[in-house]
């Protein structure tokens, strides 16, 4: 794979300390994409991180959302980073289309995937960085091996499917656990934590070691999407123990 395209993964997996929001587009007006990602892009001041984007196919969970060629146009639309979630069936099938269409980096779930050290190396040779989901029923343990071929762990902290949901505290300790391996060197993905985030959840898991936060309505659903991104980062540069 090119080097530079493996060198701007290297880059994303930063010292641990600047917290990355990821806004998820799912939660905004679904018929003004490109507004809603300009409305976090930051301009002249440092806006979101990478823009996340939910895709879902009504079959792995009981929703419809974006496709390969929505993503594709969105690309020339955002300078931002895609970050799309696969919430599908056969992710073996589609993944390396959304790689292609312009995505940074395309998550998987571990139980809907057949191959996932395969993928993981063929998302890299598309361009793209690799990650692996987990929704909240799926353990940590089974899959160390396997996130080793992984640029990031994806840890849902609300069931796949639908935004506005709770938060579930108890999917701390999967980040907790994450967080070690990857200070202990075992391990070397970035840790994105995924559902229910928001002022009041963000700071809890910044301090279990996550490194990239997933906001739905917690920034689409403000009069001020910019804002709600710096206020997040906020408090989770906070609970990181900086200014
Ligand atoms: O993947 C999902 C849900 O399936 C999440 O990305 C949510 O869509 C985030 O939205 P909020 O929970 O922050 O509203």
């Amino acid at each position: 794979m090119d080097p530079d395209v493996r060198a701007g993964h290297r880059a994303d997996r930063r010292p641990r300390r600047e917290p990355m929001i990821a806004p998820s587009l799912a939660s905004g007006d679904l018929a003004r994409l490109a507004d809603e990602a300009r409305a976090v892009a930051g301009g002249s001041d440092r806006g979101a991180d990478w823009l996340h984007v939910d895709v879902m196919d009504g079959h792995f969970v009981p929703n419809i959302t974006f496709g390969v060629p929505v993503v594709r146009s969105l690309a020339r639309h955002t300078p931002l980073p895609l970050d799309c979630h696969l919430m599908i069936e056969d992710p073996d099938r589609w993944a390396v289309d959304y790689a292609e269409a312009g995505a940074h980096n395309v998550s998987v779930h571990v139980e809907a995937v057949r191959d996932p050290v395969a993928l993981a190396g063929r998302l890299r040779d598309a361009g793209a960085r690799a990650g692996l989901a987990l929704a909240p029923q799926i353990p940590l343990e089974p899959h160390i091996g396997t996130l080793s071929h992984f640029d990031t762990l994806l840890v849902m902290s609300v069931p796949p499917g639908f935004n506005g949901q709770r938060f579930i505290p108890e999917m701390l300790d999967k980040v907790r656990a994450a967080r070690r391996l990857v200070d202990a060197g075992e391990l070397d993905v970035l840790i994105e934590v995924d559902g229910g985030v928001n002022l009041d959840t963000i700071g809890a898991a910044a301090a279990a070691g996550a490194d990239c936060f997933v906001a739905g309505t917690a920034v689409y659903g403000t009069d001020d999407p910019a804002r709600a991104v710096r206020l997040l980062r906020e408090k989770a540069r906070a609970a990181y123990g900086r200014p």
